[in-house]
């Protein structure tokens, strides 16, 4: 029986678009202003150290800011670059220039879940600060309590069975009681070889999705538990 689910956000509860198209540029746009005005503060100091250590060319603060943007550019999942991205986004949702995109069907059926008891769960490369923001600042309200946890990637790589058993282990579930649902293939393999069961959503956005051996949902209604 499925206790838990664990879903993506990026073309799983939220279009590739929104991601694509309005956060990533957005991160780009206002990368230096933010540096500017928020450089100083230990939070994002120590990011920007990180940053540092993962581009040892990057010495001075122009090669860093560069570095970043063709991160941004390149969608590289780097640990420094998601937390700067999640606390600049949290700026832009506070100031009302965008919202966060999520599917209607997503957020239907996330509270008809919750509601039957089911403990949800968010695994993306995107940091816990940007994933609580987005479903804070939604079209359907702030989704955040349907949330019992957040997972980024400080608990390791999507694509990493140990990802998946390091999740496992927080929850205290049996792996078969665990439902993870994403886009990508590669994802669902990993949550596979870890015992969870899976479910490929194929939304019919960008490029077709390659489901593998995992279940099919066109979006979160056919999703079956
Ligand atoms: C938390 S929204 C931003 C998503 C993001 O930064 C990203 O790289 C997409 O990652 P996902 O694991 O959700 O596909
Ligand atoms: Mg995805």
């Amino acid at each position: 029986m499925v206790q838990a689910i664990v879903t993506d956000i990026e073309g799983t509860t939220s279009s590739l678009s929104f991601v694509k198209e309005v956060l990533f540029p957005y991160s780009a746009s206002h990368l230096r202003d933010f540096l500017h005005t928020h450089g100083q503060e230990p939070p994002v100091r120590r990011l920007l150290d990180e940053a540092r250590q993962l581009d040892g060319d990057a010495r001075e603060d122009e090669q860093l800011v560069n570095t970043l943007l063709r991160w941004i550019r390149e969608d590289r999942k780097f640990g420094a670059l998601k937390g700067l991205q999640g606390l600049l986004w949290e700026e832009g949702y506070r100031r009302g220039d965008f919202l966060g995109h999520v599917y209607e069907d997503a957020a239907r059926r996330l509270r008809e879940w919750h509601g039957r008891g089911i403990r949800l769960y968010v695994y993306s490369s995107g940091s816990v600060q940007a994933q609580v923001s987005l479903f804070r600042h939604t079209a359907f309200g702030d989704l955040t309590p349907l949330f019992h946890g957040y997972f980024d990637t400080r608990v390791g790589g999507k694509k990493e069975a140990a990802s998946y058993e390091a999740i496992r282990r927080e929850l205290g579930l049996p792996p078969a009681d665990i439902l993870f649902l994403s886009d990508v293939r590669e994802e669902l393999d990993a949550a596979s070889s870890a015992g969870l069961r899976t479910g490929c959503l194929a939304r019919g956005e960008g490029p077709p999705v390659d489901p593998g051996p995992h279940p099919v949902a066109r979006s979160f209604d056919d999703v079956s538990l």
